[in-house]
């Protein structure tokens, strides 16, 4: 495992653009089904996509894989817990996936994304952001970083003072 060694913070309208770009590549692919959103971080790319592909019939995976504790809010620390499914009813309008979009804000290791394609194997797999060794799990993503950068979402984040980076070298 990789420990994060940069940052990438990302704001709001940054991501609303990114969602929308990834929505571009997407549109010439479907139409689709449905959005299978992959709690809780797909939920607000899911959202931005389900707008501009008029799609309305939004499902959730339920997952966990990093707790709390796990990425501390730094990007220091970066350890997959136990991959959870969150939710006993996955697959029971799927089927295998056929025609179906999944969303996912990005993928790292690929743990997520591996665990949820094995669930709708024939599913379209797309994120926003993408690191490499996720990245040949995803069928379409827009931004890809480096392994050892650690995402910072616009609802992980908010502003706050940051000493001047003179300073902040001297000590
Ligand atoms: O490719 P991986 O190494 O599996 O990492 C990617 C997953 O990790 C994050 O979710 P997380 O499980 O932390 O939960 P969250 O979406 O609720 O933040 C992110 O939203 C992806 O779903
Ligand atoms: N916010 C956030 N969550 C993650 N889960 C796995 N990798 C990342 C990352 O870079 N940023
Ligand atoms: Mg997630």
């Amino acid at each position: 495992m990789v420990s994060p060694q940069k940052t990438f913070p990302v704001s709001w309208e940054e991501l609303h653009r990114t969602a929308k770009a990834l929505a571009w590549r997407l549109i010439a692919l479907g139409p689709f089904k449905g959005i299978v959103a992959i709690t809780r971080g797909g939920l607000v790319p899911a959202a931005i996509i389900a707008r501009e592909l008029d799609v309305r019939l939004i499902d959730t995976v339920c997952m966990s894989s990093y707790s709390e504790e796990d990425s501390g809010g730094t990007a220091g620390v970066h350890r997959p817990g136990d991959l959870q499914l969150l939710k006993g009813d996955a697959g029971k309008i799927w089927g295998d996936g056929t025609g179906w979009l999944i969303i996912d804000d990005l993928v790292d290791t690929g743990r997520t994304a591996k665990y949820v394609r094995e669930m709708l194997p024939k599913a379209h797999f797309a994120t926003v952001y993408a690191k490499p060794a996720g990245r040949p799990l995803v069928d379409t993503f827009v931004t890809e970083v480096s392994q050892d950068t650690w995402i910072y979402f616009p609802w992980d984040i908010e502003p706050q003072f940051i000493q001047p980076i003179a300073k902040q070298q001297r000590s």
